[in-house]
């Protein structure tokens, strides 16, 4: 992908594809419910079609077209065996999440998914599991995928203490906890994002949030249910940034989820001095949904810490990357999960921005950016890692000459048509499709 720099404001009104984390939970619940569950907005992303084909696996008939899905529930017990392996791609979210259902079935299962998956700490479900009496297997005692799931005759409720804030945990223990003899309750040491509780209440299961502690009874059955997917705040941060960067935006993206338990990205960038504004704030299906408004900002560096960290979690490559546009010195603290996402992303962060000339260091749990230093087009391979690809596209279009941006495909993983929405803005970022490596395009445009 080549991006190329940017002489005048982005100016417009868009809408971005649906919340990633809510459409992984509309398939999947859908699919444990009774009867028929419809989906609008569904991200049609790499890793939601790949929870749909597992569940299509899993002998659930499911129809999508685009962002338009309708699932024909098969009841908590209804999964059927899978003739094949199950592959979740790049997806941590149905490998981790499904894990916990597949935890409860009386057959058994292969799941696996690609190389960066394949790398990705498992333990963290499969400890907790195998406490509710799950058999589970895989390299290095079950951390790693591919993990080889045996029936059982039950589960066991559990209360549990999660050492890292993480909803992929917290909810493999709620859908395993569907299952349960008795009830599961769940601890983590910050909040995480909610939608699994919000969506399991929303299909009419009994689920009760006290302080940082969820718990889920056993469920009798789930209700199917007509779910509307709000557009993703993590793929809405990129406008955001975007817009503040580049002087003289002004960007309405309409229509995203603003779940507080995802909008740390909107505070954090409002206490750098951005210029956000929430309006027509409004409930669709138990969860918040808005329109932000955001225009170009100067901005400065702030420290980044602390339980607001699992509220931000995905948007710290494009918050730091509006760090190097700062004034002053940003650093970003109790954020190591950031080194088992996609790729290690405090290294793809720290190496992008100095490649580009930028002031950044690596720190144990986080990073350091000194802000203010003009920045430079340069060739950034994304590892693979669709937030690498898209923080860098953004940093690109305030850097003096072309930025490309190598491996760029893995954007579909979470935001299908980024070039396209990007450039009806007036940005000049063009796919490059599977030569994306290659920098015989620099001259494009
Ligand atoms: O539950 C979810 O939908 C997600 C949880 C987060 O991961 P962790 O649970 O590992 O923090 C986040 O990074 C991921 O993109 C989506
Ligand atoms: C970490 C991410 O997703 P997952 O864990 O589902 O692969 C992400 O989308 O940034």
């Amino acid at each position: 992908m080549i991006v190329l720099k940017c002489n005048h404001g982005l100016q417009g009104t868009v809408t971005v594809p649906g919340d990633k984390s809510i459409s992984h939970r509309a398939v999947m619940l859908g699919a444990l419910a009774e009867g028929i569950t419809t989906i609008d907005g569904f991200l049609p992303g790499k890793d939601c079609l790949a929870t749909i084909d597992c569940f299509r696996k899993l002998g659930v008939n499911i129809c999508q077209t685009g962002s338009r899905v309708e699932v024909e529930g098969v009841g908590l017990r209804g999964l059927r065996a899978p003739q094949e392996v199950l592959y979740v791609g790049n997806s941590g979210t149905t490998i981790r999440l499904l894990l916990g259902i597949l935890a409860a079935q009386p057959f058994r299962t292969v799941i696996t998914g690609d190389e960066s998956i394949c790398r990705r700490p498992m333990g963290r479900v499969v400890v907790p599991l195998r406490a509710m009496g799950a058999r589970i297997d895989g390299e290095g005692d079950g951390n790693f995928a591919p993990l080889s799931v045996y029936p059982v005759n039950g589960l066991s409720g559990i209360d549990y203490s999660t050492p890292v804030a993480s909803a992929q945990v917290k909810s493999a223990l709620l859908l395993a906890g569907l299952y349960a003899q008795s009830a599961t309750t769940v601890t983590e040491p910050a909040v995480s994002r909610d939608h699994t509780e919000r969506m399991l209440a929303y299909f009419g299961v009994d689920i009760r949030r006290e302080g940082l502690s969820v718990q889920v009874r056993p469920a009798s059955g789930l209700t199917g249910r007509h779910v509307v997917v709000p557009g993703d705040i993590s793929s809405a941060a990129f406008l955001m940034a975007a817009a503040l960067i580049v002087p003289g935006s002004e960007v309405i993206i309409r229509n995203v989820g603003v779940n507080p338990t995802r909008t740390g990205v909107i505070d954090v960038l409002k206490a750098m001095g951005g210029d956000i504004n929430i309006e027509n704030l409004r409930d669709e299906c138990g969860e918040p949904v808005a329109d932000v408004r955001v225009r170009h900002s100067r901005l400065r560096g702030i420290t980044i810490a602390g339980p607001i960290i699992p509220r931000l979690i995905d948007e710290i490559p494009v918050i730091a990357v509006a760090a190097a546009f700062a004034e002053g010195t940003t650093t970003i603290r109790d954020a190591a999960e950031l080194k088992v996402k996609e790729s290690d992303r405090i290294a793809a962060i720290v190496n992008g921005l100095r490649q580009m000339g930028g002031d950044a260091v690596a720190l144990p749990d986080g990073l350091r950016v000194q802000g203010g230093r003009p920045l430079k087009g340069a060739v950034i391979d994304s590892q693979g890692d669709h937030r690498i690809a898209m923080a860098f596209a953004i940093a690109g279009l305030m850097a003096n000459g072309d930025t490309v941006i190598g491996n760029a495909e893995c954007i579909d993983v979470s935001f299908p048509g980024f070039a396209a929405l990007i450039s009806t803005l007036g940005a000049n970022i063009a796919r490059t499709g599977e030569s994306d490596k290659c920098i015989e395009y620099k001259n494009y445009g």
